[in-house]
């Protein structure tokens, strides 16, 4: 029998837009999106998406309350579910075992235990979710403890891959799928019923099945590797600082290479993202449990470098305005962790802040998509600050570029957002305080005209 009711528990930046793609090319298929937060939920039922994507909301208009639904109603999308995909949040463990490297998995079992409780027919039960190798077999465990009479389970592992900012368009051309499962009957029946479901839209040869604990790790990997790629080329991009040299310039040379490739070597003041860090250290930790010290120092060290590279970049902001920030004023560009997203998890920009209020500066920020309750939250958390009074009277935020710089003292580019190439940055220059500087951390701007117009430049990877 074919999948004819999907579920997935998790209506975040990864559960919302797949459901929705899924939504949207299987209309033969009803698709409820089940979260535990009433504020998620409402906000995927209103006209304000919890979260930016571009193309998203047209995706949600075109099938929300055909065969698209938006539900706290867990316990009642489980049952009516053939399919239930896991995607809840997978985040650092703060505290115990583990702490600082591990993955939380409390949110996934939550999970398995709500299925186990619920069910009363077979399911197929999708770990979406990124997890540490062998954590289906954990799910596997809560579900078959607690297993009723006549309904049996199947495990597939399919780790998503879209990126943020481009997630539809990730899911509706998607490189490739991994599948995971069992090599067993009912394993590989289980697989072929996803796969089904993804051949709606996607060839076949873009789907790719493997064993469970194969398609677990090769998630971590690839951002693994992706991550690395920045790291290497952040660290030339010290190199390029040092000699002369021009990191575009060497990405582009290098990038030429077709073994090496040209994308993922953009320099900047370092990767953010609720998931590179995060899933780094989940791999650094799982080799330090498996023995593998110098296989966890390896891939420690991309963290490091990305450490580095944020260091770098506002220590070389300090050392410009004459080794003090004490009463200046500093704009910010950007606060998503990358462009077309209102995304901040990790963001360098929270970094950048953090710096620079804690050097006495007042900063100015302006960012497109981010609220301003999210920036006051990400900079006044006990994580951050001790003291957020302190910091909440020098932080202000704007919504508009040009009053956001004004009397500053200089300007601080953290997020690549297209619409910061095209600023007056001639009037921008007429109101701010002499001499203006402009750090850019994501290499978008036009620098000798920057230079032309009077501004001191600093950039990643050139000597201006
Ligand atoms: N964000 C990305 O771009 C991305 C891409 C690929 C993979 N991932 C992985 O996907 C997973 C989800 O990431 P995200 O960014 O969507 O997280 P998120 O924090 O945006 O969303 C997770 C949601 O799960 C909900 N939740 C937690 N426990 C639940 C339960 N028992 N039942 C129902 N809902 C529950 C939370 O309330 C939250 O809304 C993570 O493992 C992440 O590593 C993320
Ligand atoms: O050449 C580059 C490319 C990216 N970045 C930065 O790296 C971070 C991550 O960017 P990106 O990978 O595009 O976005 P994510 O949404 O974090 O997506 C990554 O993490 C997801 C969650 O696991 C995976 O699904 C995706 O495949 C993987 O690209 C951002 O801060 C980017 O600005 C650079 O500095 N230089």
């Amino acid at each position: 029998m074919s999948i004819k009711n999907i579920c997935c528990l998790g209506a975040g930046y990864v559960g919302g837009p797949t459901c929705s793609v899924i939504a949207l090319k299987c209309p033969e298929i009803k698709v409820t999106v089940a979260d535990l937060s009433k504020d998620r939920i409402a906000q995927w039922n209103s006209e304000k998406l919890p979260i930016y994507e571009p193309g998203l909301d047209d995706v949600v208009r075109k099938c929300r309350g055909k065969n698209l639904f938006f539900s706290n109603n867990i316990e009642e999308s489980i049952l009516e579910a053939d399919l239930i995909f896991i995607s809840v949040n997978t985040p650092t463990k703060i505290n115990g075992n583990g702490k600082g490297r591990a993955a939380d998995l409390k949110y996934v079992e939550g999970a398995a235990r709500i299925i186990a409780d619920v069910a009363q027919n077979n399911k197929i039960v999708v770990e979406k979710s990124t997890v540490p190798v062998r954590a289906a077999e954990s799910i596997a465990n809560i579900l078959i403890a607690n297993q009723k009479p006549g309904v049996t389970y199947q495990i597939l592992s399919n780790p998503e891959f879209l990126a943020e900012g481009t997630a539809v368009n990730d899911l509706l051309n998607a490189d490739r799928v991994l599948i995971g499962g069992e090599n067993t009957e009912a394993g590989r029946e289980a697989v072929e019923k996803l796969c089904s479901i993804y051949e709606h839209w996607l060839p076949r040869k873009n789907i790719v099945t493997m064993n469970t604990w194969s398609s677990e790790l090769s998630k971590l990997a690839a951002n693994a590797m992706l991550a690395q790629r920045i790291s290497s080329i952040n660290s030339l991009s010290a190199v390029c600082e040092a000699t002369g040299a021009d990191v575009s310039e060497v990405a582009r040379a290098v990038g030429l290479d077709s073994r090496i490739g040209s994308k993922f070597l953009q320099a900047s003041v370092g990767f953010g993202g609720s998931c590179f860090q995060k899933d780094i250290l989940n791999l650094v930790y799982i080799c330090e449990c498996l023995n593998l010290p110098e296989v966890a120092a390896y891939w420690q060290q991309v963290i490091d470098m990305n450490e580095y590279q944020k260091h770098r970049f506002t220590t070389k902001i300090i050392e410009s305005c004459f080794n003090t920030l004490s009463g200046k004023k500093i704009c910010i560009l950007g606060f998503a962790f990358k462009k077309n997203t209102g995304d901040t998890r990790e963001s360098p920009a929270i970094h950048v802040a953090k710096t620079l209020l804690d050097e006495g500066a007042s900063i100015k920020i302006y960012d497109p998509k981010v609220d301003k309750e999210q920036i006051d939250e990400d900079l006044t958390n006990p994580y951050v600050c001790e003291n957020p009074e302190n910091y909440r009277k020098r932080i202000s935020i704007y919504t508009d570029p040009y009053t956001a710089s004004k009397d500053c003292h200089a300007i601080v580019v953290c997020t690549e957002w297209d619409e910061f190439v095209d600023l007056d940055y001639k009037k921008i220059y007429g109101n701010m305080m002499k001499p203006a500087y402009i750090f850019d951390g994501r290499k978008i701007l036009d620098h000798q005209a920057l230079i032309n117009i009077g501004y001191h430049v600093q950039t990643i990877g050139k000597r201006l």
